[in-house]
């Protein structure tokens, strides 16, 4: 049995909890900082990054998460999440969590289009995978170790380095559930890995 947390400052937390139903997989709603000792694996919600940072400072989740990071287990950022992972955040000074090498920009997506769906081809997911857009992000940048995963009008949406995935769309408000199940999966192989 593995266990994946879900960080329940801000966001949308059930429906991570709903996609990520799986077999032999237990999900844990984070509350406190102490809970991160008790999983394998981590999603942090799409919301609002500022306020999540916010609420991370306040909770003293800031260096717990960082560690959390560090130790190689991984982590999945949707939207807001994919911002709080970035090393660095076009037009702001400093970043959130710095965890994957890439540079972000925030409400990336024009006024008319701030929220949308769309099918994107994921590599080693899906080729149609069903994608909902809302103000998201986009990665401007990557650095050599990170994985580009998935493209939509040429702006990179989703991505992966080691034991870190992000997308900056929402897969939790959908009913396709197969990047979750790639995640899920991305979480026992470490396990197994720790383990050994
Ligand atoms: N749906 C989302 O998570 C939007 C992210 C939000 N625009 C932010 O900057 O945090």
């Amino acid at each position: 049995m593995i266990k994946i947390g879900v960080l329940a400052l801000q966001g949308a937390v059930r429906e991570h909890v709903r996609s990520l139903q799986a077999e032999d997989t237990e999900i844990i709603i984070i509350k406190k900082a102490e809970q991160l000792q008790e999983i394998d694996g981590l999603v942090f919600p799409g919301g609002e990054s500022t306020t999540m940072r916010r609420l991370i400072n306040q909770y003293n989740f800031f260096e717990p998460l960082k560690a959390f990071g560090k130790s190689g287990k991984p982590i999945f950022g949707t939207c807001a999440g994919l911002i709080l992972m970035a090393s660095e955040i076009a037009g702001q000074d400093q970043a959130h969590l710095g965890l994957m090498d890439m540079k972000v920009q925030r409400n990336a997506f024009g006024r008319q289009r701030e929220s949308f769906e769309t099918r994107l081809e994921v590599q080693g997911v899906a080729e149609d995978l069903r994608a909902v857009f809302i103000r998201a992000p986009l990665i401007e940048e990557v650095g050599e170790h990170v994985e580009v995963l998935s493209t939509y009008n040429g702006e990179i949406v989703a991505a992966r380095e080691g034991h870190y995935l992000t997308c900056s769309f929402h897969p939790e408000l959908t009913d396709d559930f197969r990047l979750h199940r790639f995640f899920v999966t991305m979480v026992k192989e470490a396990n197994k890995q720790r383990t050994k």
